[in-house]
């Protein structure tokens, strides 16, 4: 197919309340979402992951905006009509990384093709379930009794897994109040590349709360010090900034550094990847568990179809819409009585986009020359 007509739209929406995290607090959450329209009329909608500052990963939205207009969108406009999402990441491949700039591309032509084909995401990614149990990341709070009332909501709502944002201060006392207070429920930690291998004995007094998992506790370059770390505590280690692509689940799988992979199609250059690192992960034994990047539903559809699939056995940061957002851009999504959420059914991310409430949201659309 030919890409007709492409947009970027930079939205600002704001959060229900703010999310903190060990590098920084957000109020509201900037995103940039492509619309693409292909030669037969198709439309492809994709969710940049990354945040307006490169606090998270060195790619920021301005970057992203940059690059895929100068880098990565000419190098797709010269296929012509053989774009397919299959021949994207080779078109893309001279561009060094810029993995959430170049899934905006890869989902877009995706949705676009798989429209076109009438087949969904889940259908086509090899999804085995019509539903995925629903998990919600919790942000590091001003006073313990905030958090214990966060967790409280979070359960009443159904989320059948809490992860709980830590940081050198904020970690082993409110472990400990969640555990006393709720009692043996599904609990993990991420602390977002905040710790040293020095802080390896203050990160094992974590161990006798049974922990699912620590996320990311090292820098996302210290494939090495997590190796270390995984020897000198009990709970499993799960990476998420250190895994951009199958060649580093490999890696890390290999050395030992994590027996647990947060997979996040824009952190490593969408979804076909996505599925390489399940496929890696799956044949090494090693869970893989959907993350969140405060999506709304347009990135939110695809990632339940792809925490559908076999390999993804933990609870994912899959939450609904109304963890982060009053109103978000495609019919709310919801927890059903199971704390689950339902893979969405249509054609391509399988959601409509409400255009009046992304226009409400929109600060400028950019666009784009095909
Ligand atoms: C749900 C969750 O914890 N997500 C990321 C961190 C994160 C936190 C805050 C964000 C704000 C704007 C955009 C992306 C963001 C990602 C994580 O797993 O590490
Ligand atoms: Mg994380």
């Amino acid at each position: 197919m030919r890409i007709a007509h492409a947009e970027l739209r930079w939205v600002r929406m704001p959060l229900v309340a703010p999310f903190r995290t060990s590098f920084g607090t957000s109020y509201d959450r900037d995103t940039i979402v492509l619309r693409m329209v292909t030669d037969e009329g198709a439309e492809g909608w994709a969710e940049c992951g990354a945040e307006i500052d490169p606090l998270y990963s060195e790619e920021w939205l301005d970057g992203v905006d940059l690059v895929l207009r100068d880098h990565l969108l000419p190098r797709l406009v010269a296929l012509g009509d053989e774009v397919t999402a299959a021949r994207v990441k080779p078109a893309l491949e001279p561009v060094k990384r810029h993995f959430m700039a170049k899934h905006l591309l890869e989902t877009a032509v995706l949705d676009a093709e798989l429209k076109s084909a009438r087949m969904p995401f889940a259908t086509y990614l090899g999804s085995v379930r019509e539903r995925v149990p629903a998990g919600v990341s919790v942000g590091i709070m001003d006073a313990h009794a905030d958090l214990l009332a966060a967790v409280a909501g979070y359960l009443d709502a159904g989320y059948v897994r809490i992860k709980l944002k830590i940081e050198p201060g904020w970690d082993i006392e409110p472990v400990r109040l969640v555990r006393k207070e709720f009692g043996d429920i599904q609990l993990q930690v991420d602390a977002n590349t905040a710790y040293t291998l020095m802080d390896a004995q203050h990160l094992a007094r974590l161990d006798e709360f049974g922990l699912l998992l620590i996320e990311q506790p090292l820098r996302e370059d210290d494939l090495r010090g997590h190796a270390e770390l995984a020897r000198l505590i009990r709970t499993p280690v799960c990476l998420d900034e250190s895994i951009t692509s199958a060649r580093d689940a490999a890696t890390a799988i290999a050395m030992r550094a994590c027996s647990v992979i947060n997979v996040k199609p824009s952190r490593v250059g969408g979804y076909l990847e996505a599925r390489r690192i399940h496929d890696v992960a799956a044949a090494n034994g090693i869970p893989v568990w959907c993350g969140g990047m405060l999506e709304t539903g347009i990135g939110r559809a695809p990632n339940l179809a792809l925490a559908a699939l076999p390999g993804f056995v933990l609870p994912g940061d899959t939450s609904a819409s109304a963890r982060y957002y009053t109103q978000d851009i495609t019919a709310p999504f919801e927890l059903d009585a199971d704390g689950c959420i339902a893979v969405p059914g249509g054609p391509g991310i399988g959601v409509d986009v409400l255009n009046e409430v992304l226009a409400g949201f929109t600060d400028r659309v950019v666009p784009l020359s095909v």
